[in-house]
């Protein structure tokens, strides 16, 4: 897995070591690894010239001590700085060293550059963004964006520690910050590198470590990767039965939505449900009678609940209120539950036993403007997707999981957010988030907690839908049935 801090975090770490270390020890160790990593950019792209974007804290310090230490190696180096501003012993270093410095003003108006600066980044080919790091608020500062502007499209960029303008704590994008090709962070990833808003801005990601130790600090955003899966998932022991395993009841599809339920109850059984109960309306009931022999029919006794694929909350056909009364039931209950799609209807406030809700965008838009009485746009959420997470946890106590590119798992009352990013573009597509709902219910039938079931099913959706045909179009289906043999591999893969 891959644990992001937040800025907070990091700055106590460090104030930590650094009362362990001589002065000026841990930028050094961080410029260290940041110049090696430029000199091998420069040399695999057999570029000549390098520029550091130098702001007026200490990540502007390193950019600047990176290209004085690159400059005594002969590079040819310069820097954009403002003017007054940057660290004294950084500059130093960077005049001793030959480094062509062009000074700017830190107008807040957009002003256009100095011949200087256009010079030495319109011909850089490799440019140090060390305009701001984790002490930076979202937002590129006026003074930058002219800098920004003027990198050519052919220039390699390294942000040092985060992409400037994108915010450290990764809630919101600046479209118009820096996009790096790479990223040197110090350390720990911050959570701008794993969450939507900001890990498109940063590229290939490389750690330096500078030596900090996290111990128990809590870790404000986590990723699993396919390493985790053996360790989380549940596997049956030799005693192990159907009912110990996990009886996921499915309460799914409608005279209108006939297809969710099958994807959903197949998905639960291929993902290793003991049992599956599917609670429907008559023709879903036989649709899945035919297609998911496996499946056991009408409400009874389960571990987990999955309420809502292709539900209609207003349904009129035969059989819609019994399955309405089922759901209710389940949700008033202290039976775990996966609330998705038409489910999301059902939810009024706080529930106290453990709860995951599933919705996209537009879902999590509407229920929120629904809880909050506050018009909440599809856009709103999509722009600031982990805020809106976790807004939703607390008006619901349950865990979110966001869906989209990225998907994002959060809880009530803040805490670690888990942000996946796993999915073939191609797992867009109809049906997908049946059959993910059916995967969650039964990992929470097998006992899991929500908010990591939450991030391990994105997951390995993720992996099935890749495998079930990689780098092409998936049906949802396919996906569901790419589970067995996606789960078995990475279980061998992790013994
Ligand atoms: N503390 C340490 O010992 C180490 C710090 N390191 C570097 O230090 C960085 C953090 O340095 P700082 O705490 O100085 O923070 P920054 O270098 O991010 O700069 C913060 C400064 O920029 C200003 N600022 C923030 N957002 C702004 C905005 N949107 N518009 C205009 N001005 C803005 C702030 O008022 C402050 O003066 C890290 O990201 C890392 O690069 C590394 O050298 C490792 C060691």
């Amino acid at each position: 897995m891959i644990e992001a801090y937040a800025p907070e975090t990091v700055y106590a770490a460090e104030r930590v070591l650094m009362e362990r270390l001589a002065e000026g020890e841990l930028m050094a160790r961080a410029v260290t690894g940041l110049a090696k990593v430029a000199a091998i950019r420069l040399a695999e792209r057999g570029g000549r010239r390098v520029v550091a974007l130098v702001g007026p804290g200490n990540n502007g310090a390193d950019a600047l001590y990176a290209v004085a230490h690159l400059a005594e190696d002969g590079i040819l180096c310069g820097a954009v700085l403002l003017d007054g501003k940057a660290h004294a012993g950084a500059l130093s270093a960077a005049e001793a060293a030959g480094v062509v410095l062009a000074r700017e003003v830190a107008s807040e108006v957009p002003a256009p550059l100095s011949d200087a600066a256009g010079g030495l980044i319109g011909e850089a080919d490799l440019v140090l963004d060390g305009i701001l790091g984790i002490g930076g608020r979202a937002g590129l500062p006026m003074w930058a964006r002219t800098w920004v502007a003027a990198i050519p499209e052919t220039a390699y960029v390294i942000a040092v520690d985060l992409p400037s303008g994108q915010d450290p704590q990764g809630e919101q994008g600046d479209p118009d910050g820096v996009f790096a090709d790479e990223t040197v962070i110090f350390s720990v990833p911050k959570p701008v590198h794993l969450l939507p808003a900001g890990e498109p801005a940063c590229g290939l990601l490389t750690v330096v470590d500078i030596g900090l130790d996290f111990g128990e600090e809590p870790v404000a955003v986590r990723r699993l990767d396919r390493q985790d899966v053996a360790a989380m998932w549940p596997v049956p022991e030799a005693t192990s039965d159907k009912y110990s395993r996990g009886v996921v009841g499915i309460i799914a599809g409608g005279e209108s939505y006939t297809g969710a339920a099958i994807l959903a109850v197949t998905a639960a059984v291929e993902a290793g449900a003991g049992m599956v109960r599917y609670v429907g309306t008559p023709t879903p009931q036989a649709l899945v009678r035919a297609a998911v022999p496996e499946a056991v029919h009408g409400p009874g006794h389960v571990q987990a609940w999955v309420i809502g694929p292709g539900l209609d909350s207003a349904a009129r056909h035969k059989g819609a209120a019994a399955q309405r009364d089922c759901a209710r039931e389940a949700l008033a209950s202290t039976v775990p539950v996966v609330i998705d799609a038409g489910g999301l209807d059902f939810v009024t406030g706080l529930r106290e036993a453990p709860t995951l809700l599933t919705p996209h965008a537009g879902e999590c838009a509407r229920l929120l403007s629904r809880l909050t009485g506050r018009e909440i746009s599809r856009r709103e959420v999509t722009d600031a997707p982990l805020r809106h997470a976790r807004d939703l946890a607390d008006h619901t106590g349950a865990f979110v999981l966001l869906k989209g590119s990225w998907t994002i798992v959060a809880g009530p009352g803040g805490g670690t957010a888990y942000s996946q990013n796993d999915a073939p573009p191609w797992l867009a597509t109809a049906g997908a988030g049946d059959v993910l709902a059916g995967l969650l219910g039964t990992l929470l039938a097998a006992g899991l907690h929500p908010g990591p079931a939450g991030a391990l099913g994105a997951l390995v959706h993720g992996l099935a839908a890749d495998r079930a045909n990689p780098g092409g179009p998936i049906r949802a289906l396919a996906i569901a049935r790419a589970l067995p043999a996606t789960i078995a591999g990475l279980l061998r893969e992790n013994c």
